[in-house]
């Protein structure tokens, strides 16, 4: 695997592609993820691969995320490149992608979910407080409204924070002092290698993942999948994030929502929870609804039942009179 810019010869012609070129954000999250892809990828098609780095708006600003225009600050600028012929594919983690899908482009794997669940990082790792050991008061760090919502309903003392910057950037707010705690997602802080910085896994029946968190999405222009790409689909993951992003579509929040979704497909069974907070913690309504699928052929309807199921209950408790 080899990093390079886009080619690009006198006259703007593009030399044909010899290898797999994929694109990636710059950051250090983004490369390590895009790095496993392709690996992987060099690993099914025996073909080399290189990546392309996409500076985007939402890596060079410091500006709160919530006023750069809401979703999709990340994507956007990789999915140009896509399009413009500047890479065969493009790595996402899911959870920054727009629901709604981008002219041109499709998702064409949902790659092996990794651990979909919010970590606390106190001082101390594994050995730190957890969020019920916290002193009164403690000052924790995140920058998303959801958790933010979901701390202050299981610990209506805390005092948050709103933090911004990379993974690296925010565990520092801890080792050096500033806060008690910040939290971050589990599978990013796997993927860069800081797992023994997490001191509690969130239970997932009380704090429920942003949808689509923990999942990387591949990318590719229409009709124009590269050979192999499809090969790295986990269709268990695919449906439950599906599930997941079909419930965030629906109320049609975006990626800064206080919604939390999860959702998972196992023995036959696909099945969702969802919350939606008002953004200061003191009010909630939450959904949970199965449906059997006896044949996998009939997966993709019962995704569609399922979001209309949970998304129908949430409404009819007031889902939108709280996030407004
Ligand atoms: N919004 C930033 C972002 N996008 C994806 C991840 C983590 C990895 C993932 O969910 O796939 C993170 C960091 C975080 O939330 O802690």
């Amino acid at each position: 695997m080899r990093e390079q810019a886009p080619r690009l010869q006198a006259g703007g012609v593009r030399t044909p592609a010899v290898t797999l070129r994929i694109g990636t954000r710059g950051s250090a999250l983004a490369v390590a993820q895009t790095s496993t892809m392709a690996r992987e990828l060099e690993r099914i098609t025996g073909e080399s691969t290189e990546l392309v780095r996409v500076t985007t708006h939402g890596d060079v600003t410091r500006a709160a995320l919530s006023s750069l225009g809401g979703t999709g600050v990340f994507a956007s600028e990789l999915r140009d490149a896509l399009l413009a012929g500047e890479c065969d594919l493009v790595v996402h983690s899911l959870k920054d992608l727009p629901t709604a899908k981008a002219p041109g482009l499709t998702v064409a794997a949902y790659p092996v979910r990794e651990d979909q669940r919010d970590a606390l990082c106190s001082l101390g790792g594994a050995s730190g407080l957890t969020l019920e050991q916290l002193p009164h008061g403690a000052k924790v760090g995140t920058g998303s409204p959801r958790r933010v919502a979901q701390l202050l309903t299981l610990r209506p003392d805390l005092e948050i924070r709103d933090i911004r910057g990379n993974v690296e950037r925010r565990l520092r707010f801890v080792t050096d002092g500033e806060l008690d705690a910040v939290v971050l997602a589990a599978a990013g802080l796997e993927r860069l290698g800081f797992a023994e910085a997490i001191t509690e896994r969130f239970d997932l029946e009380r704090f429920p993942n942003a949808p689509g968190q923990g999942c990387l999405a591949i990318e590719v222009r229409d009709g124009d999948t590269p050979a192999g790409v499809s090969r790295l689909d986990d269709p268990a993951a695919r449906a439950a994030v599906l599930v997941e992003r079909g419930i965030l579509a629906t109320l049609e929040a975006g990626c800064a929502a206080p919604v939390g979704a999860s959702a998972r497909y196992a023995d036959g069974k696909l099945e969702a929870w969802a919350t939606v907070y008002a953004v200061d913690g003191s009010s909630r309504v939450s959904s949970r609804r199965a449906v059997e699928v006896s044949d996998p052929r009939a997966l993709d309807a019962a995704q569609a039942e399922l979001v209309t199921l949970i998304s129908t209950d949430l409404f009819d408790q007031g889902a939108l009179a709280l996030m407004a």
